[in-house]
C-alpha cells in the first residue's frame, strides 16, 4: 500500500487544523488501509445496513470493509457488498474518496465511495448487516458516522467528493474539510 494520498495531506496543510495529530497523521508517511463503501441509491431513497457486530456496531451506514491482499478496491467493493446486503451492484460507480485520521488507530483509512442505483438479488440481513430502506430526506443522521451529513449531500446531488475528518477516540469527530 502506498503512504497517504497527497490530496489529504496538501488540504491539511492548506487549512491548517485544531488537532495536530492530523497533520502528524497524514504527513508522516505512514501506510493506509484501503477500504469500500457502497451506497445504493434508486433516486429517492438509500440502502443502508444497520451494522450489528464490529467497527461502527449500532450505526446505519452503506456496504463495505476492508480491501483484501491481490483485490482492486472496486473488487472489494462488490465482494462486501455480497457479503454484507446479498446484491451485486450492476452499475458501480466511483462517487468519492474519505480519509479518516484517528488518535487512537494505528494508521489513516481511506475509504473509496461508490454508488449504484441497480443491482441484482434481494437485500437481505446478513451475520453482519441489517439493510433498510430510507428516503432522501429521513436519512438516519443521528444513528449513522457524524462525518457523513457533510458528504451525503455530495453523494445525492452525484456530484464527486473528497474529505478529510479526524476523529478522537475513534467517534468524535474534531475536524474535516472537503477538498
Ligand atoms: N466514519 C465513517 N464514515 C463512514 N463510513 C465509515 C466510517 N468509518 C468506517 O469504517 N466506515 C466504513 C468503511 C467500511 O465500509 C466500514 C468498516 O468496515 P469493517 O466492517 O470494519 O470491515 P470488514 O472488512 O467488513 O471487517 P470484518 O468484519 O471482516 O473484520 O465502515
Amino acid at each position: 500500500m502506498e503512504s497517504c494520498t497527497d490530496w489529504a495531506v496538501q488540504a491539511v496543510q492548506q487549512n491548517g487544523t485544531a488537532s495536530e495529530f492530523v497533520a502528524k497523521i497524514l504527513t508522516s508517511g505512514m501506510k493506509r488501509k484501503l477500504l469500500t463503501l457502497v451506497m445504493i441509491n434508486d433516486g429517492s431513497r438509500v440502502l443502508l445496513g444497520y451494522k450489528k457486530r464490529g467497527f461502527g456496531a449500532g450505526y446505519y451506514n452503506g456496504f463495505g470493509g476492508k480491501v483484501e491482499p491481490g483485490e482492486t478496491v472496486r473488487e472489494a467493493a462488490q465482494r462486501e457488498l455480497v457479503e454484507e446486503a446479498c446484491i451485486s451492484a450492476q452499475d458501480l460507480q466511483e462517487a468519492g474518496v474519505l480519509v479518516f485520521a484517528f488518535d487512537d488507530q494505528p494508521q489513516p483509512w481511506e475509504v473509496h465511495v461508490f454508488a449504484a442505483s441497480s443491482y441484482v438479488g434481494e437485500p437481505a440481513e446478513t451475520d453482519e448487516m441489517r439493510p433498510v430502506w430510507f428516503a432522501h430526506e429521513e436519512v438516519p443522521f443521528d444513528s449513522m458516522w457524524a462525518d457523513d451529513p457533510i458528504w451525503y449531500p455530495y453523494l445525492l446531488r452525484q456530484e464527486h467528493f473528497r474529505g478529510v475528518f479526524a476523529f478522537q477516540q475513534t467517534t468524535k469527530l474534531v475536524w474535516n474539510t472537503m477538498v
